[in-house]
């Protein structure tokens, strides 16, 4: 469903992904990590469409990529920069639904079911800032449920949550993907994370942004935060991880944004609620 040719990027006379390629299946779930720098979120917004890359090529669903693409949703980091403020919870959910010409209650139905499924069914009339960090993040993923894209990209979505919601995030993550059989492709900082959530993980090197290693995660697909990090299979693919994470930052052996959905349009302020 995504596949990525031979994908080069530079920022001036820096080159930062040189001749990357990756292919993503239907439905899997793939954790991309790799030492600071080398390249994940520029990988990530090269797939958004967001960055043009200086070469190679993006393929999704046997189109190559040429700017933000219909049928995809980004959740970042900073949900305090990818909310809208003045927008309510369930206005902020329903906004990037325009974009499929969803009528107004068919909007505001598949808002409100997005909430209920990240356990936010009765906040939808607050605002953003009246929630905490956690449930701020979860907004940001009901609007991507909501959409219903064939890829989902995640770049460090846990980040900046204390460690109890982001297990509770990781969980929510993963029964979506496999309740809606959604693609991911999730950028994070944490080997244990990458591991525990993803079906592959992919391990990025630096100088020169390429894949260095795909390792498949062979865990059963019912996870639990105790019990599968105790499993030898998971010990075993953290240290390997680990090893070529550390070895891709010295080089031995050798990715505010816009909503769901990308971009919003030209919405004047007053057709911005449901
Ligand atoms: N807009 C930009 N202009 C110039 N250089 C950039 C820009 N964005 C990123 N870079 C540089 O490109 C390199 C890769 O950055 P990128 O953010 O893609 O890496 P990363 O692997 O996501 O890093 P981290 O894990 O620290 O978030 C870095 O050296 C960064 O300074």
């Amino acid at each position: 469903m995504l596949e990525i040719n031979e994908l080069t990027h530079r920022y001036g006379d820096q080159t930062v992904l040189a001749g990357l390629n990756l292919k993503v299946a239907q439905g899997e779930l793939v954790s991309l990590v790799g030492p600071s720098g080398c390249g994940k979120s520029t990988l990530l917004r090269c797939v958004a469409g967001l960055i043009r890359p200086t070469g190679g090529q993006i393929v999704l669903n046997g189109n190559p990529i040429d700017g933000v693409p219909d049928d995809l949703a980004v959740v970042f980091q900073d949900y305090s920069r990818s909310l809208f403020p003045w927008l309510s919870v369930r206005d902020n959910v329903a906004l990037p639904l325009r974009r499929k010409g969803k009528g107004r209650s068919a909007r505001r139905a598949a808002a409100q079911e997005a909430l209920e499924s990240v356990g936010l069914g009765d906040a939808g009339r607050k605002f953003p800032w009246q929630l905490s960090g956690g449930m701020q993040q979860r907004v940001s993923i009901a609007r991507a449920l909501a959409y219903r894209p064939s890829l989902l990209l995640m770049d460090e979505p846990f980040g900046s949550v204390d460690a109890q919601t982001r297990e509770d995030l990781e969980d929510l993550v993963l029964r979506v993907h496999r309740d809606g059989g959604m693609t991911i492709l999730l950028v994070t900082h944490d080997i244990d994370e990458s591991v525990y959530v993803g079906d592959r993980v992919v391990v990025l090197a630096r100088n020169p942004g390429r894949v260095r290693a795909e390792l498949p995660v062979g865990l059963p697909s019912a996870r639990d935060q105790i019990e599968t990090r105790g499993l030898p299979e998971f010990v075993r693919l953290r240290a390997e991880v680990g090893r070529l994470v550390r070895g891709s930052a010295t080089g031995d052996g050798a990715a505010a944004g816009s909503p769901a959905g990308g971009t919003t349009g030209s919405l004047r302020k007053d057709d911005w609620h449901d």
